[in-house]
């Protein structure tokens, strides 16, 4: 199953539970508009390359479209599409006023100069800065970007269309940013964990975590989660996973993965196991942070968390979600478990289009009610509706998109 078409089985067995009218479907589950861009960048050695760039505006019912843009040699426009659908889904289960998009560029981040990357950004900008804006369409960070590509995606911007900071978010805190975005995505990761382990009955200090990913989420939420108590027993990146029984000191191994050159090879306090060993490890809870498809039904049988919080999007695929789901493990869906990037990008936006401000405290403590008061809302609603907490987490979302465009005349 392709990964758009994955996000349609999902659509359905929600749209199903909540009765949605069939000729409503067609119009909550496509996208407005696909974009897609030549980028012609020439590269450090001088030569011509042509690149593919994405953009995907899914849904604007409950206000401009948002969502990250990706830098990485798998993206295409069924992934692109994949990911701006669950955008829509995932703005509405936190209830901010946004609808969703995503964009990418079919390129290995990894193996390219800074300056490319520049390049790339801003020939990217010159190809899109008519369709997207603060009150369009506002990307973001998310796997092979960062702060810094957002900070020359506005610059760009901005030659087109003077000061607007808003058109981003995930900005430099010194350029428009706010405190808390960078560890927003990977903290509510972290809080909606220990929500959903207090759920199922089970104490920080007891349970064991596996992390997929030691980017900017996965090492997040690893610092989170062990600030909670918890044992993070396994951390990965693409060099490999990185096992100890006892616990995994993530401050360190943070640190030696900034010492070199953001990778964890040669990683000595653990022993070496694979991506795929990583995912079968016996732990309490597993959280893939990093690429989306890896359980499937090759792997499901072999996987033994007692929870699985998403916070890769779609890491799940549908078969592998219903033997999950029949064998009773629970998963926190990703449009909820990763929705805390996009809601502190909510309130960088906010304050942007205000000029004021955010202190870090005052981000947290939003964002902690936000995650927790949707947490509830779906967590509920699973129980009383006998649902899995992704049907549920869809339920939520599309009843608020379908509201939205009846009561503005558009079904
Ligand atoms: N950034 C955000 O705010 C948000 C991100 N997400 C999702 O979270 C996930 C991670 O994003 P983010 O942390 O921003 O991305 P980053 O680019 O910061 O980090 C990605 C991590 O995944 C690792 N990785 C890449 N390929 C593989 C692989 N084949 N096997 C194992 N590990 C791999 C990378 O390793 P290496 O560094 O060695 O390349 C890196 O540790 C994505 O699915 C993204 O869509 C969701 C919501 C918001
Ligand atoms: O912060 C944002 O706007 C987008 C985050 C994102 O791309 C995601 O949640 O997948």
């Amino acid at each position: 199953m392709e990964a758009f078409e994955a996000v349609q089985h999902y659509f359905n067995m929600a749209a199903d539970e909540l009765e949605l009218e069939d000729d409503l479907r067609p119009l909550l589950a496509l996208p407005e508009r696909e974009i897609t861009v030549q980028i012609p960048v020439q590269m450090d050695d001088d030569r011509l390359v042509s690149l593919i760039g994405y953009r995907v505006q899914h849904n604007r019912a409950r206000g401009p479209m948002k969502g990250g843009l990706r830098y990485h040699h798998e993206v295409d426009l069924d992934e692109t599409r994949s990911l701006a659908s669950l955008m829509t889904w995932k703005t509405a289960v936190v209830n901010i006023p946004f609808g969703g998009a995503k964009g990418g560029v079919a390129v290995d981040s990894r193996a390219i100069s800074k300056r490319e990357k520049e390049r790339i950004t801003r020939k990217f900008v010159d190809e899109v800065h008519e369709l997207i804006g603060p009150d369009k369409d506002i990307p973001a960070p998310d796997m092979g970007t960062d702060h810094e590509v957002m900070a020359w995606f506005v610059n760009q911007y901005n030659k087109y269309a003077g000061f607007n900071p808003a058109v981003v978010t995930g900005k430099p805190v010194e350029h428009y940013g706010i405190p808390g975005r960078e560890e927003a995505t990977g903290r509510g990761v972290g809080i909606l964990t220990i929500k959903a382990l207090g759920r199922i009955g089970r104490k920080p200090a007891k349970s064991t975590i596996a992390i997929q990913g030691f980017g900017n989420v996965g090492s997040h939420a690893a610092k989170f989660l062990s600030e909670a108590e918890c044992k993070v027993v396994a951390i990965s990146d693409l060099s490999g996973g990185y096992y100890n029984p006892n616990g995994i000191d993530i401050l360190q191994a943070a640190r030696y993965s900034r010492e070199h050159g953001f990778s964890l090879a040669g990683y000595p306090e653990a022993e070496t196991v694979t991506n795929h060993q990583l995912l079968e490890l016996d732990v309490t809870v597993l959280i893939p942070a990093a690429l989306g498809g890896v359980i499937t039904c090759e792997n499901v049988d072999r996987i033994k968390a007692k929870l699985i919080v998403e916070a890769a999007n779609s890491p799940v695929r549908p078969d592998a979600d219903k033997v999950l789901t029949e064998r009773g493990i629970p998963i926190l869906p990703d449009i909820l478990a990763n929705a805390g990037g996009v809601t502190v990008s909510y309130f960088e936006w906010a304050q942007n289009r205000q000029f004021y401000q955010w202190n870090l405290n005052r981000v947290r403590g939003e964002l902690d009610h936000m995650l927790s008061t949707a947490f509830e809302q779906v967590w509920d609603l699973a129980v009383e509706r006998h649902v899995s907490l992704r049907t549920a987490a869809f339920m939520v979302g599309i009843d608020r998109v379908a509201r939205a465009m009846r009561l503005a005349g558009q079904a």
